[in-house]
């Protein structure tokens, strides 16, 4: 188990000589052994300084790291052990791989000048194991930068397994791939650290990397914790319109809140007319509120209206992206996105029939 307790980290003041707004405020984190744990978020929200805080590279202003009941970071009893004493492994973006150095040196370089010390015959052995485990057995003579992009990450990702850490630590390992390399390395990537067990840390501003890649996702902004949960959870239940906009696509609709009921759910009065929808224990009737629904949410329907929920619409728009369609239909006050299937039918200026499951509905926090 790897715990994050009270981190903060306010950087030094830059040339102008402004202390900048904190890097990291009070960011609690508890995360399992084994498991693939991404921190997600727009550029500069934190993900990197929270990782090099984990790395031991940057030290929090104050809080708190222990990595397996081991204290590794203490600000209030001075304790801050050096990166190389952690126990990681670490690949970053820039892949970091010697190109001086065939891809054999550059993945036995850790046991050879990191602390601990192996015998010759250990290092050929685990060199060989760790370039199998990433499929580059036959390249191990080969220098380095005699290899495709998709090749030095998967030295860099050797490198980093060869110490065998129970942590392992990827800062957008990928952004550097094209798109299709990308797409396989990542399956790759997650089978390959699941089928070893290590807990992996996982940096990226890449929400379909996010989403399908973890066990469970840290949503950051500005240094702060947004929302933590599954991929699933954050997908169909964001907190806020800020995890709302961030992760795939959402309508988010103003309206106010008439009816709670004892089940939950409550009634929501929007500029087209009333949609059910469950309602969180804080919110008051009465309130001005957000109800956020994904395009995919929407049910959408051409002929004529069967249930009494249905709304009539009018399509504006269509883009085929071949998978899906996608619509922008007007309601009342509001233009709403809707993905329908390539095979519904709908074209510009149809009428369509709008549904909003209640379960795909959700009412976001107020905004901050
Ligand atoms: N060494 C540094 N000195 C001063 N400020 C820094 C330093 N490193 C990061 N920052 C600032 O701290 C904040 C968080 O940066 P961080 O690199 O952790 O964000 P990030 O989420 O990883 O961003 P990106 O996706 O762009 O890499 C930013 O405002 C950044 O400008």
């Amino acid at each position: 188990m790897l715990s994050l307790e009270n981190l903060q980290k306010t950087y030094p003041p830059t040339g102008d000589g402004e202390t900048p707004p904190p890097a990291l405020v009070d960011l609690s984190l508890e995360i399992a052994q084994g498991e693939f744990f991404t921190l997600l978020g727009p550029s500069g929200c934190g993900k990197s300084t929270t990782l090099q805080c984990i790395a031991g590279l940057e030290h929090p202003t104050s809080g708190r790291i222990i990595m397996d009941g081991r204290t590794v970071f203490c600000s209030d009893a001075n304790i801050a052990v050096p990166p190389n004493r952690r126990g990681l492994g670490m690949v970053f973006q820039s892949y970091a791989i010697w190109p001086h150095l065939t891809v054999f040196e550059n993945v036995a370089f850790p046991l050879r000048y990191g602390p601990g010390g192996t015998a010759r015959g250990d290092v050929r052995a685990r060199v060989l194991a760790a370039l199998a485990r990433v499929g580059l057995q036959d390249f191990a003579d080969r220098p380095a930068p005699y290899l495709s992009g998709g090749q030095q990450q998967r030295v860099a990702l050797a490198r980093s397994l060869v110490n065998e850490p129970s942590i392992i630590l990827l800062d957008e390992p990928l952004s550097n791939l094209d798109a299709k390399l990308r797409d396989s390395m990542r399956v790759e990537l997650r089978d390959l650290v699941k089928s070893l067990g290590i807990t992996t840390i996982y940096v990226t501003h890449d929400q379909t990397e996010a989403l399908s890649m973890s066990d469970r996702i840290a949503l950051l902004n500005k240094g702060r914790l947004v929302q933590l949960g599954t991929p699933d959870e954050i997908y169909k239940r964001p907190n806020s319109a800020f995890a709302a906009e961030f992760v795939g696509r959402s309508n988010i609709l103003k309206g106010r809140l008439t009816e709670r009921g004892a089940d939950g759910i409550g009634l929501v009065d929007l500029s087209f007319g009333r949609v059910a929808c469950p309602v969180p224990e804080n919110q008051s009737v009465g309130a001005q509120v957000e109800l956020m629904i994904r395009p995919h949410g929407v049910r959408a329907e051409n002929g004529e209206a069967a249930a009494a929920s249905r709304f009539r619409s009018t399509i504006r728009r269509i883009s085929f992206v071949g998978e899906f369609l996608d619509m922008e239909a007007e309601l009342g006050d509001e233009t709403i996105r809707i993905f329908a299937s390539p095979y519904s039918g709908f074209r510009e200026g149809d009428a369509a029939w709008l549904e909003f499951p209640q379960d795909r509905c959700v009412l976001l926090a107020e905004r901050a």
